[in-house]
């Protein structure tokens, strides 16, 4: 039997009838098909900053000596209504806030302003707040910004958990206190922390209470989605006065309305309603940023009303407007030449390269710190590196002397990521291609920050190139600029790191040994 012809002994099923299966479009419960819009324009800003009534004057006259002229869109959106709905904390269920806008976009301000606003009326200390970041540097970062906007205009006590030569013990005797009379006491109205700590105090600290909390924010909350990573959210559910209602029923309508609102802030927020529910979010309300690309449309509804469509732009994350992206080409063994050549040709000052290990880290820092001695053409490059193998001290030293323009580049591993808000970096560059898209949104939004020009460089292997391609799809973002840089464009270093090597690798063998003291006491022994 020719195969190609069907036999008529067999009866074919639906040959003709055959038809496509429409895709399934995800649909999202409402509150995240439906957002409010937040704008990603910071150059054109509408409400000044005196412009917002309900914030207190000292708190006006702080942001102006900050130079702050405008408020931005996420600020101008929050502020008033985090504040406007905590006057009805006693007698109505706040809804919790889910906030996703761009990197450097100023949602620390649009949180630190209504808690200060909101807590300032109550005269007695009690804590009432509660900032939880994934990282200790962050939290110093957050810390600070509370602690300028509060000093010398507001009674109100902020404490840094983990802080330098803070004992848990020291720590402990100023959160809490014991009075006869009265049993324990709060000290402080305000907590700023990493998880770790926090659960450490829920645990050992006699009179440690959420019970008053009127805020839990979860700064970079997408850190905190995954359940098995983060059982101490459990723990401060379980802490809380009132965890629910999360639904508003008719059953639930005599509980008590004194719940914490829960903000959630990221430029990476999941928008995923599995990953968010063990949060036990109550009637959440999204705030969230969209770019409209060229040659496409914001969805609208069919009526005309404006109203996003379901599911169609939520989940994707946004950039800020004023970062260019590119990419270079490169095959792996020119990329320390290409990134030396990047920094010289384009004259690149305060750069910052993320690398994907510490050794890698201190490697390139060497090399290019090498290359620069070896280079008489131009001036001294001044590289130094950030990673955990650096020093606290030195660590905060380095940023210093970064910020205040005495570091050109600064070479680091991705604990400079996330949040870390350094002044006017111009450059990101990534040495090695990220795996994931929130790994690349959040290292690239180290520039560009507050309405400020920045570039990010992505260097690209030919073996990575399809990689990347994927996570700039699901990224939300297409191809982007190639930077061309030419091999003959590198032969003038040839010899410049042909020198390099060889000086790195014989300081190497030169440097003396170091012998610990304990293997030096153990020698001393054997001797004896
Ligand atoms: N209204 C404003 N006017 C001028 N500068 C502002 C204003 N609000 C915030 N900034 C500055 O913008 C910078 C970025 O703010 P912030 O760190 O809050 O961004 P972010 O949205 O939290 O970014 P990330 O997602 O990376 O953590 C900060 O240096 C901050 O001082």
């Amino acid at each position: 039997m020719d195969s190609t012809t069907p036999s008529s002994e067999f009866t074919l099923i639906d040959t003709h009838g055959f038809k496509k299966n429409k895709k399934v479009k995800r649909v999202l419960p409402d509150w995240l098909a439906k957002p409010t819009v937040v704008s990603v324009d910071l150059k054109h800003l509408e409400v000044p900053i005196d412009g917002i009534p309900e914030l207190d004057p000292a708190l006006v006259q702080k942001l102006k000596n900050k130079g702050c002229t405008h408020f931005f869109p996420v600020q101008n959106q929050l502020v008033p209504w985090i504040i406007k709905t905590q006057k009805h904390w006693d007698y109505r269920w706040l809804r919790d806030l889910c906030i996703s806008a761009p990197t450097g976009s100023g949602k620390t301000l649009s949180y630190v302003l209504p808690i200060i606003q909101t807590l300032k009326t109550f005269s007695r200390h009690q804590l009432r707040a509660l900032i939880v970041l994934p990282t200790k540097d962050l939290a110093v970062q957050v810390y600070k910004v509370f602690l300028y906007y509060i000093k010398n205009a507001f009674d109100l006590r902020v404490l840094l958990l983990e802080s330098k030569n803070m004992t848990l013990e020291k720590e402990k005797e100023r959160i809490v206190q014991y009075d006869s009379s009265i049993g324990w006491i709060d000290l402080v109205d305000i907590i700023v922390t990493t998880p770790g700590r926090l659960v450490d105090h829920l645990y050992y600290t006699e009179g440690f209470s959420l019970k008053n909390l009127r805020f839990l924010v979860l700064d970079e909350a997408d850190s905190f989605t995954n359940i098995l990573q983060n059982e101490w959210l459990h723990k401060v559910n379980d802490s809380l006065a009132y965890n629910g209602p999360t639904k508003c029923t008719l059953n639930t309508l005599n509980d008590s309305p004194q719940r914490t609102q829960r903000l959630l802030f990221s430029a990476t927020l999941t928008q995923d309603p599995e990953k968010l529910k063990f949060l036990k979010l109550f009637e959440p309300k999204l705030f969230t940023s969209i770019i409209k690309r060229k040659n496409t449309q914001l969805p609208t509804d069919t009526t005309g009303t404006d109203e996003p469509v379901r599911g169609d732009f939520v989940g994707k994350y946004t950039t800020p407007k004023e970062l260019k992206e590119y990419m270079v080409l490169c095959p792996e063994e020119n990329k320390p030449l290409t990134l030396y050549h990047l920094i010289r040709s384009k004259g690149l000052k305060r750069v910052i390269c993320f690398v994907k290990s510490k050794i890698e880290v201190h490697r390139l820092t060497r090399l290019l710190c090498k290359l620069s001695e070896f280079d008489t053409n131009n001036s001294p490059l001044r590289v130094n590196e950030i990673s955990s193998d650096v020093t606290q001290k030195a660590h905060s030293g380095y940023i210093k002397q970064f910020s205040n323009g005495k570091i050109d580049v600064l070479i680091c591993t991705d604990s400079l990521a996330r949040g870390i808000d350094i002044e006017l970096i111009s450059c990101v560059i990534l040495y090695n291609v990220p795996k994931y898209p929130k790994n690349y949104i959040h290292r690239i939004g180290r520039t560009a920050r507050a309405g400020h020009k920045g570039k990010a460089i992505t260097f690209v292997t030919p073996e990575h190139k399809e990689l990347f391609e994927n996570v700039l799809n699901s990224a939300g973002k297409t191809s982007l600029k190639n930077m061309k840089v030419d091999i003959s464009d590198l032969e003038q270093y040839e010899q410049m790191y042909i020198d390099a090597l060889k000086a790195i690798k014989t300081e190497s063998t030169q440097k003396p040994k170091t012998v610990s003291k304990r293997r030096l006491k153990k020698k001393k022994q054997l001797k004896k």
